[in-house]
């Protein structure tokens, strides 16, 4: 197995400034990657062990490359995930003034959490997307854009400079990392970790949606993160990401799960990873009668009642 990480690139990416926080990082080879189904197609294709992508932002939702790689192709499986809280530098080449700034770009993630920003410093400059931060860097730094919105720390990769530091709109603006490889054994529960699925509705029914949640609900199930994401298989046709507090080892994240895969057309599990939110000790108790130990008193006395042990 090669030991190396694919992430979004260039170098000087906020998603690279993620993957280094990681301790594993250290020891693997680093590379970036033009795009997220670039940085996906090397894990998928087996040219690397595991992939590094942005995946949700508290500002704009989720990254919906990113989701909608995850959907479809060869399953994936989340192992891991990083917040990083996110404000942005103005990069600009050294010389050029804020008042000659016709152009700009980002990655469109970055958008919602800038657009303030530039109505008032920068209303009536054109905005265009780029693949990622540091790629929009990378381009001011060959005179395609006359700006880019990235970290600061971009600036230096790029011989740019920063006219500004410190932009968001909101305050504590974070994004979501997950480090992404091909399926294998989850790693093994810590006490606060998350569980993420995607579902696909067997047809179309008053309380089809409810249905699917009922199955978190009755379990004492919290959900973390809804997201629906066309099908495009025609209006109105979509499935559901949904992310679920504790880990397919607890007893009720597995029975909803049994659950979903009993009422759904497909379930694809993405994985049972640690929470990068919270610690153990902040992870709230289960609500009464949710707890393994009761599901596996519940379980033990159907098993006696079918036996005529009760
Ligand atoms: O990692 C980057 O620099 C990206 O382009 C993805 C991104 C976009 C917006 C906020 C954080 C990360």
């Amino acid at each position: 197995m090669p030991a190396s990480y694919a992430y979004l690139g260039p170098e000087g990416t906020f998603t690279e400034v993620a993957l280094r926080t990681l301790p594993e990082a250290a020891t693997r080879e680093l590379i970036p990657m033009v795009s997220v189904p670039a940085t996906l197609d090397a894990v998928r294709s087996g040219e690397v062990e595991a992939a590094f992508v942005p995946i949700e932002n508290s500002v704009e939702g989720g990254i919906t490359t990113t989701l909608d790689e995850l959907v479809a192709g060869s399953p994936l499986m989340i192992y891991r995930e990083v917040l990083l809280s996110i404000t942005f530098a103005l990069l600009v080449r050294p010389g050029t003034k804020l008042s000659e700034i016709k152009t700009v770009t980002a990655h469109p993630a970055a958008q919602s959490q800038i657009r303030n920003w530039m109505k008032i410093n920068l209303p009536d400059v054109v905005w265009e997307s780029s693949a990622s931060n540091a790629d929009g860097a990378r381009l001011v730094q060959e005179g395609r854009y006359d700006a880019a919105f990235a970290g600061e720390f971009a600036a230096a990769r790029y011989g740019l400079t920063a006219l500004e530091t410190g932009i968001h709109d909101a305050e504590n603006a974070q994004t979501r990392f997950v480090l992404v490889g091909r399926p294998a054994r989850p790693a093994a529960p810590t006490g606060a970790d998350k569980t993420s699925v995607v579902i696909w509705q067997r047809d179309d029914h008053p309380g089809g949606l409810r249905d699917l949640l009922g199955e978190f609900a009755v379990r004492g199930v919290n959900l973390m993160l809804l997201q629906s994401r066309p099908t495009g298989q025609g209006i109105g046709n979509y499935c559901f990401a949904i992310d679920a507090e504790g880990h397919i080892s607890d007893r009720k994240v597995a029975e909803a799960l049994m659950g979903l895969r009993r009422i759904c057309l497909k379930v694809r599990y993405l994985g049972s990873y640690p929470r990068a939110d919270i610690g153990v000790e902040d992870v709230r108790a289960p609500l009464p009668g949710t707890s393994d130990e009761e599901f596996v008193t519940a379980a033990d006395w159907v098993a006696r009642c079918q036996d005529g042990r009760f």
